[in-house]
């Protein structure tokens, strides 16, 4: 299987709408890649809390548009990244959500996973936007895939839950700070060794809001080796990965199988 992560840097002197027509072309050049995967919030950038109100978009908006476009163009699956999604909340109150979109070689919209773990704890992200409640797999022809957003990376027991229900490759988009990378790719990693699963970890170049970020897209085999790493610019990281290992090394290696679940209370002792 072929997947091309694009590092897409989200530069405040560009619009929004000519980042989505440069980035659809992007996607048409990946044409012959099996999966290709774009970062989070690539719209608007991920800390641009103040465009967040204004770019928002419904799922089938202008972003899916372009990307539905070129996926067909290009004949590949597209894990869009995520937009800012307008949508009404359960009470029937507008809110905003970090979503991903994934569509398939025809341009059609398969999936949505909204970001679970919202990042800033009391300011940004985690007050402006609802969070997620449902995590997603998605079957792709050689791959099952589990959808994830950046900071969700910090929080192995959704992993495990997208483990259990299948996922064999855990796909990351993100926006992470330059500050931080260290976390980024030690994470990236032992969330692919502790599921026995491929990691494709997608982040985001340039300066957003002020913000430094991380770029580094990574991509881990089930082994927990590093199959490609981007350097911190813009840049398309292409990789061939052999879905079939997963299983093999699940085979091989059964510590998935060696789960205790149902254990008891820890025991406590006070001082
Ligand atoms: O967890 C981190 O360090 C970065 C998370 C983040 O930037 C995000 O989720 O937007």
């Amino acid at each position: 299987m072929r997947a091309s992560l694009l590092q897409i840097a989200a530069d405040p002197q560009e619009s929004v709408n000519s980042r989505r027509q440069r980035v659809a072309s992007l996607v048409r050049e990946q044409a012959g890649a099996d999966l290709v995967v774009l970062p989070e919030l690539w719209t608007t950038g991920a800390f641009a809390y103040d465009a967040f109100a204004t770019e928002a978009e419904e799922l089938t908006g202008p972003t899916y548009e372009a990307m539905s476009a070129a996926a067909r163009e290009a004949g590949v699956w597209l894990y869009a990244g995520s937009i800012v999604e307008r949508a009404k909340d359960a009470t029937g109150e507008e809110r905003l959500y970090n979503t991903t979109l994934l569509l398939d070689p025809d341009g059609t919209l398969v999936r949505t996973y909204r970001k679970i773990h919202r990042f800033g704890f009391d300011k940004g992200e985690a007050v402006l936007m609802g969070a997620g409640t449902e995590p997603a797999t998605a079957e792709l022809p050689d791959t099952t895939i589990g959808l994830t957003t950046c900071y969700d990376l910090r929080f192995p027991e959704l992993y495990r839950r997208l483990t259990d229900a299948g996922a064999e490759t855990l796909v990351v988009a993100a926006g992470w700070p330059e500050r931080r990378r260290a976390h980024w790719t030690l994470l990236a990693q032992a969330r692919a060794v502790e599921n026995q699963a491929y990691v494709l970890a997608c982040g985001s170049a340039g300066i957003h809001a002020d913000i430094e970020q991380a770029g580094h897209s990574i991509v881990v085999d089930p082994w927990g080796e590093v199959l490609a790493e981007a350097g911190s610019g813009e840049e398309v990281l292409s990789v061939e990965f052999d879905p079939a290992k997963v299983a093999k090394t699940r085979e091989q290696f059964p510590a998935l199988k060696d789960r205790r679940l149902g254990l008891d209370a820890p025991s406590h002792v006070a001082s």
